[in-house]
């Protein structure tokens, strides 16, 4: 839907059009308070104090008892092969039978992979880090205990032990990256670990693949157990517009259904606190319901389904704007072209509430980036991350036409002339605007010092929290999937906290000093964390601790709050049904059958639907072989399929230039 004048057809995919990288500082950005992080009910794991995220020794020796049994993985070669899981107590014999033992230090390091990196830290922060050390040397004593009665190496267990090896040139193992977003903190990261890139984007002998963009080749050759891939392949349902909308009403009206606690009832966000009124544009009757709400006292922002980086967007404020988007949407329904091929239409758009009255820092309009971690998809191991803030250049007037003062985005500041001599003051670190807030804003507006780390915080984690729980039931989830999503958060001046959208492939360049502070470190923990949470997940060791969780904080521990069974020597991931946040409307999973020989280990994968959006985008079948019919019966066809994610479906190269998806600011 060409709807804007200027625009044209609005972009399915872009190039990553940013400046080349700046060489990635491999200094993780540190620590950052968040004591608004801590209290939150079961399954938001309030994890605020070190103490309570490092349990001790007693609790880890529970987990060293809890590992698999040699040869417990029968390695797949297709993700559609039969792939078991054995899991079970180990005798007694194997957790006894040590193998001589290596240095404590080098242990350490080999667990958290960028231990170094904080080396330029402050001496009050390298006593923490002793005494963390020491107590990482303890677990790590316990887990060489584990380590020795583990089977050799075959899978994600190698990912952390080949670290200490020498690279061995065209051996592996290796990594491949698809796309410039990020590129360099990546490849440094796994070069690190002795792992080599690989150019060959079918090369499906890889320990670590990172795209920008999801192609189903990736997902169809993906070895469970013995592989990392970047991206959920259907994360859709969070980082499209449409996809956020519907999955926040379908879990909005299960939750109207559910007999919740009076307690339960009032901690339960609602979508309309934080997410803006939004409307489809491609349901009938939903525009129709915008257009005769629509009045001038209001302005509304129409944005396509899975464009980022502000393409495509406008504002609309009158009649006549309305009137023309009208006729326009009209236009394309009615086209017989676009009838006899929907492929062609034009991406789908909604049409949302404009926050009029943002927050402003010294008068220009910002938002937050910050980060939802699904660092570990069987069981959900689920993280919020900080990020920084993106301000205008120019100063804000909501009367003004100019789009460059009402998008945040760095794409859109861009294309400012003065851009490169102004853009580190586009771009904001969380302490900064910590900073100004307390001192412009703590007295005037009675806020609670350090209203960012600790209020503005939690309500992000909550959003997030929800949003992850909407849609937790339908993502798809394998072994060794991972997801880095990018959230954008508007604050408005009576610190109200909005949600407007979530993002795949979020930007992780580095051409501003904060973000060379914060990006790298957000990769590699990134990293560390999958890597960790995979590895725990393959040998049923205890998730917690997390010896590579630094700045990150859990929000959702699938381990403790989701239901695991196994049938017939494999291992299934069953789900209750939505939301885990009320716990009266928990119900015991089906029982299953015991899958037969065919059982094509996406469909094995496939969450069990309780029930699903009607607007639901349809899922793409990643598996071949796997028709429409086996969908679930309670999904309902999408009314209109956004060109983007049509896009998806097709099998696209993924070279090393391979065009932007998601969403490099
Ligand atoms: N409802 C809203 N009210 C006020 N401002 C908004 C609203 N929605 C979006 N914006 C502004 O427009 C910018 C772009 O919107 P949005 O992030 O939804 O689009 P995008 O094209 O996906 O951008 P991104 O590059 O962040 O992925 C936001 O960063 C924000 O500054
Ligand atoms: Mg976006
Ligand atoms: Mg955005």
């Amino acid at each position: 839907m060409a709807l804007h004048p200027q625009t044209g057809r609005p972009h399915g995919h872009h190039r990553d059009e940013s400046e080349p990288l700046a060489e990635a500082t491999a200094q993780d950005a540190g620590r950052h308070p968040s004591p608004g992080c801590t209290e939150a009910p079961c399954p938001i794991q309030g994890l605020g104090s070190r103490a309570a995220r490092r349990p001790q020794r007693g609790i880890v020796s529970t987990s060293s008892s809890r590992v698999p049994r040699p040869g417990a993985l029968m390695p797949a070669t297709r993700s559609c092969s039969r792939f078991i899981h054995c899991r079970g107590q180990p005798s007694r014999t194997h957790v006894n039978s040590k193998r001589p033992k290596r240095s404590r230090i080098q242990r350490c390091h080999t667990l958290v992979p960028d231990w170094t990196h904080e080396k330029r830290m402050g001496s009050s922060v390298k006593e923490g880090l002793r005494s963390e050390l020491s107590h990482l040397d303890q677990v790590a004593d316990l887990l060489e205990e584990e380590e020795a009665a583990r089977p050799p190496v075959a899978s994600l267990e190698g990912l952390l032990l080949e670290g200490d090896k020498q690279p061995n040139p065209g051996q592996g193992p290796f990594f491949y990256i698809g796309g410039t977003n990020g590129a360099s903190i990546i490849s440094n990261y796994c070069e690190s670990k002795g792992w080599q890139r690989t150019q060959d984007s079918r090369c499906e002998d890889y320990k670590l693949k990172w795209c920008e963009i999801k192609c189903r080749d990736n997902y169809c050759s993906f070895r469970e157990g013995q592989q990392l891939l970047f991206q959920l392949p259907n994360n859709k349902l969070l980082t499209t517009k449409i996809g956020l909308l519907s999955a926040l009403r379908e879990h909005a009206r299960t939750l109207s259904k559910a007999k919740l606690l009076p307690s339960t009832q009032a901690k339960v966000l609602k979508m309309e606190e934080f997410f803006p009124e939004t409307y489809r544009l491609d349901i009938r009757d939903e525009r129709q319901n915008f257009f005769t709400l629509f009045d001038e006292t209001q302005i509304w922002i129409c944005k396509p389904t899975a464009s980022n980086q502000g393409k495509g967007i406008f504002l609309i404020r009158t009649q006549e704007e309305v009137a023309a988007l009208q006729a326009k949407t009209q236009s394309i329904e009615d086209d017989p072209i676009y009838c006899k091929m929907p492929f062609r239409a034009p991406q789908a758009r909604v049409v949302q509430r404009y926050v009029q009255n943002p927050l402003l820092l010294d008068g220009k309009k910002f938002d937050v980036r910050s980060y939802l971690l699904i660092a570990c998809a069987m069981p959900y191991m689920v993280f919020f991350g900080h990020g920084y803030a993106r301000l205008t250049l120019s100063l804000y007037d909501p009367n003004s036409s100019d789009l460059s003062g009402h998008l945040t985005n760095q794409f859109i500041q861009k294309k400012n002339p003065l851009y490169m001599l102004l853009k580190e003051s586009t771009v904001w670190s969380m302490e900064h605007l910590n900073r100004y807030i307390n001192d412009k804003f703590r007295k005037t507006k009675g806020l609670p010092r350090d209203w960012v780390f600790t209020t503005f915080t939690k309500q992000m984690q909550q959003i997030m929290a929800h949003c992850f729980l909407a849609v937790k039931s339908k993502l798809e989830c394998k072994l060794g999937y991972f997801d880095l999503i990018g959230c954008d958060f508007l604050i408005d001046e009576n610190f109200k906290v909005w949600l407007l959208e979530m993002n795949s492939n979020p930007a992780l360049h580095t051409n501003c000093e904060v973000l060379k502070e914060v990006i790298p470190g957000v990769v590699m923990e990134t990293l560390d964390l999958a890597i960790e949470t995979c590895q725990k997940s393959l040998y049923s060791q205890k998730m917690l601790p997390l010896l590579s969780q630094r700045r990150f904080v859990l929000l959702y521990n699938g381990e403790t709050t989701d239901q695991w069974t196994r049938m017939g020597g494999l291992r299934t991931f069953s789900r209750p049904p939505p939301a885990v946040d009320q716990p009266s409307v928990r119900k015991p999973a089906p029982p299953r059958a015991a899958p037969g020989p065919l059982l094509c280990a996406s469909r094995r994968s496939r969450p069990l639907v309780s029930g699903c959006a009607p607007e639901a985008e349809p899922e793409v079948s990643l598996c071949p072989g796997q028709s429409a019919s086996s969908r679930d019966p309670a999904e309902e066809p999408s009314p209109g399929t956004p060109e983007e994610e049509r896009e998806e479906d097709k099998v696209r190269p993924t070279g090393p230039r391979g065009s932007v998806h998601g969403d490099p600011m």
